[in-house]
């Protein structure tokens, strides 16, 4: 035979041919909506949010103890002081005040204005209404300053900041009501193949049940995602051709599963390429070759590989930062960490690979991993029991037990 015998990977695009590729290709929805402030954990802030008020409004007690004015110890070399009234949180002391006098506080009540230290309850010696406090009683102390968390004016979250519970706490905290956030992306999903069957029947000879739409939704399940399950689409080229045009007129994004390939039933990549547009096709990576990503009319489209491992590294490596550029995120990337591999892994150059791995931590900041099972793409009980990736380049050729490698914990961004 003769003729020239090219590297089977030579047309693959790279990892990070393919993400540079979706971030020059995807900008950010303009659209806003206005929301209730307990409607928006996980949301895309639109525009930042300014504090109009000071936080804590009011000058207020760090400890339960007593308020007193530091002019009357200094003058007052018994140390003592006449209790005459209580602060409580929620009720300050409004009461006439006289020198060599004090006020019961609590931990948040306002300080009263003629008093600049508040004293530990524990500190104090009392005996029916007056109190002695120790000798070497500092002034100034225990007191919270009206604006010592945030002064009013100041920006309180700055957009496109995706709020988190302790966001929604300082909100709540500066009184704001309402939000103006990005719009939900409308993210539509669907599964192919004439071996796929529902979870209400019964296997049939050929028959696998559909289990990448599950996980799919679940990978979708974020609050700036509103998702629909197109269910399965048959390997019927005229059927998907009428779903992906139909469906992309109601979608910014559609993710479908299997028939990325390149078998006799396999039609995604030609209906993309007649409908609108390929944007890369087969990526060097395993499991995921052979994702398609493009788009039809305005909506943003992905063909993922059938594998269910496939669907899981490619969705994260490569759908879940798209849609969170396309939803206005500041995009965040997986943390990486070295691990000392605790067993051989086999690989051949060529693609960068996401092995299934055990992640354990020995000790603070030391790491060991094990493959968590055999590496086959159609093995999803192995990734059930997985916590991470094990990320291997392009050029690698295996790794010897002992060896350091690069793992990706499952879920852990910055
Ligand atoms: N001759 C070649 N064959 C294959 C190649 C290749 O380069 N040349 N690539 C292989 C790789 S890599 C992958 S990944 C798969 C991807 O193929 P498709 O995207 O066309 O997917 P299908 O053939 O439809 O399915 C693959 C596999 O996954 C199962 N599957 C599909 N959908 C689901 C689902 N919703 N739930 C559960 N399991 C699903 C399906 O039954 C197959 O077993 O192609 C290789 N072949
Ligand atoms: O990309 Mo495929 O899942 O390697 O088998």
């Amino acid at each position: 035979m003769t003729g020239i015998c090219y590297p089977k990977t030579a047309a693959l695009l790279s990892v990070a041919q393919a993400r540079q590729n979706i971030q020059l290709a995807v900008q950010s929805i303009n659209e806003h909506e206005i929301i209730p402030l307990p409607l928006a954990l996980g949301r895309v802030l639109a525009e930042s949010v300014y504090s109009a008020i000071d936080i804590p409004p009011q000058r207020n007690a760090a400890m339960d103890g007593y308020a007193f004015s530091s002019a009357d110890i200094a003058e007052n070399p018994e140390f003592t002081l006449q209790v005459v009234g209580t602060s409580w949180a929620g009720k300050p002391y409004t009461g006439p005040i006289e020198k060599y006098q004090c006020v019961r506080i609590f931990t948040g009540a306002v300080v009263p204005e003629f008093a600049d230290s508040v004293i530990a309850q524990e500190q104090v010696t009392r005996d029916g209404n007056t109190i002695r406090l120790p000798d070497d009683t500092l002034p100034y102390k225990n007191i919270r300053a009206a604006g010592s968390d945030v002064v009013r004016g100041e920006v309180l979250i700055t957009a496109p900041q995706k709020l988190t519970a302790r966001d929604l706490g300082l909100l709540a905290a500066a009184g704001v009501v309402e939000l103006i956030v990005k719009r939900q992306l409308k993210v539509g999903f669907f599964s192919t193949g004439d071996e796929l069957t529902g979870l209400e029947n019964t296997l049939q000879s050929g028959q696998i049940y559909d289990s990448n739409r599950y996980m799919l939704a679940g990978l979708l399940n974020d609050s700036n995602y509103v998702i629909t399950d197109l269910g399965v689409i048959r390997d019927d080229p005229p059927l998907l051709e009428k779903t992906l045009v139909s469906a992309a007129a109601c979608f910014d994004v559609l993710i479908s599963s299997g028939g990325a390939s390149v078998g006799d039933a396999d039609f995604v990549k030609q209906i993309l390429q007649k409908c609108g547009q390929v944007n890369f096709w087969k990526l060097a990576i395993k499991p995921g070759k052979p994702l398609a990503f493009g788009r039809i009319g305005n909506c943003w489209f992905f063909g993922l590989p059938g594998n269910p491992i496939a669907v899981l590294v490619t969705y994260q490596q490569f759908v879940k930062p798209a849609l969170q550029q396309l939803a206005g995120a500041q995009p965040t990337t997986p943390i990486q960490l070295t691990a000392r591999c605790e067993d051989e892994l086999r690989k051949s150059p060529g693609r960068q690979e996401y092995q299934r791995g055990i992640l354990k931590q020995t000790a603070p900041g030391v790491f060991t991993v094990t493959p968590a099972g055999r590496q086959d793409s159609h093995q999803q009980k192995v990734a059930s029991l997985a916590n991470c990736f094990i990320v291997l380049d392009n050029e690698c050729g295996g790794v010897g037990a002992g060896d350091m490698v690069t793992v990706e914990p499952f879920d852990v961004y910055l």
